[in-house]
């Protein structure tokens, strides 16, 4: 599947001026507030019509302002998952669903849902009322309500902005399931620096109404286009499996591009895929092979840039395995240390967690 998505709006004072392409996976549009994700959301869900723009999914065109071409929202096809469920409050877990299955082709239903009420564990709350669900388990029916329309592709729209850190915990690994066992594309609005790294494939970055970046996770979640907050959350991200468990001592140790991480979670299983966030703060640098240590992993690398980030802070990258682990150290470190690209290094990790 391909998305082309180019706009041009004015909104009020604000100005929209945006344009990306999608292949499949999950595309992240990653922004501050009022950087323009939704009101570039809503041009490709067709609930905006922008005063000059074209929309392309695959071959079809969706969008041609030139050309007069505009297909209405319920023509396209396509998933749509807010902030808020919205869930319809007289009917059942099991109606709302059914609500979703109206639009869709017949053929294939039964499998379908029994497919999607089991990639989102909501077997059991079939037969309960919205009202007496969790937020969590309310963005999880409307996740499936979206999916039961057999969707070519999925907006969520920040869709776990409105629950506690406890409820994204517990709804985020249906969604990477979502992502690893369906072929449906994404289009993921949000602005956590750690819900995008462990979701997206691609990652827009949207500041004043533009995309200022376009990138895998580690490649643009960086540097001066994230707040001080974001850029302390930033780091590397990668994917793997968990290979052993040690059940006495919570421990799992992952296979992650070419290395074999430590990770302190009970809850992980042998042959589960992860992906695991190293937040770059958690990250020293030792040039020679630290002993005596708490940190459970220190992986041996050679340092293949530095970015000076201005302030006295430089962003090294670590070349490990097949990783690329980011630290930041000042400036002073660095030259005290005498960190320079190409120098074999150790990056002393202090934390490891699933990527949240
Ligand atoms: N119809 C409108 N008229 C005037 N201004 C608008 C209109 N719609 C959106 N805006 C403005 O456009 C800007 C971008 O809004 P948008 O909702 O796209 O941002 P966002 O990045 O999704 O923000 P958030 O993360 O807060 O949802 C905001 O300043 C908003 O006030």
């Amino acid at each position: 599947m391909r998305l082309f998505v180019e706009v041009r709006q004015s909104l009020g004072a604000f100005h929209l001026d945006a344009s990306i392409a999608a292949d499949g996976g999950v595309t992240a549009l990653f922004g501050r507030s009022g950087s323009g994700k939704t009101s570039l959301m809503r041009v490709i869900a067709g609930l905006a019509r922008p005063q000059w723009g074209r929309v392309v999914f695959d071959e079809t065109v969706l969008l041609d302002t030139e050309r007069s071409i505009f297909v209405p929202p319920h023509k396209r096809r396509f998933g749509y998952v807010f902030q808020e469920a919205r869930l319809f409050p007289h009917l059942s877990v099991r109606g709302n669903l059914g609500y979703g299955r109206w639009f869709s082709p017949p053929a294939r239903d039964r499998e379908d849902y029994d497919r999607v009420v089991e990639l989102l564990g909501i077997a059991p709350l079939l037969d309960r009322a919205p009202a007496n669900l969790s937020g969590g388990e309310r963005q999880r029916v409307a996740i499936g309500r979206a999916l039961l329309a057999s969707p070519q592709l999925l907006l969520m729209d920040e869709p776990l902005a409105s629950l506690d850190e406890e409820r994204k915990g517990e709804i985020l690994p249906y969604l990477e399931r979502l992502r690893n066992e369906t072929d449906i594309p994404i289009v993921y609005v949000s602005h956590s620096v750690a819900e995008v790294g462990r979701l997206a494939d691609r990652v827009a970055i949207m500041a004043g109404g533009r995309v200022a970046a376009i990138g895998t996770p580690s490649e643009v979640l960086k540097g001066k286009l994230l707040s001080a907050h974001e850029r302390r959350e930033s780091g590397s991200i990668l994917a793997g499996i968990v290979r052993s468990v040690d059940g006495q001592h919570g421990l799992a140790t992952v296979a992650a591009d070419g290395l074999l991480v430590a990770v302190s979670d009970p809850a992980l299983h042998e042959g589960q895929s992860v992906r695991l966030h190293i937040p770059e703060r958690d990250v020293m640098i030792a040039t020679v092979m630290p002993v005596g240590l708490s940190a459970l992993n220190v992986f041996e690398g050679v340092i293949s840039t530095l970015e000076d980030e201005g302030s006295g802070v430089v962003r090294v990258c670590i070349a490990s395995g097949d990783a690329q682990i980011f630290a930041r150290v000042t400036a002073f470190s660095c030259e005290r240390l005498g960190l320079i690209a190409g120098r074999p290094v150790y990056a002393v990790v202090k934390s490891v967690a699933l990527a949240r």
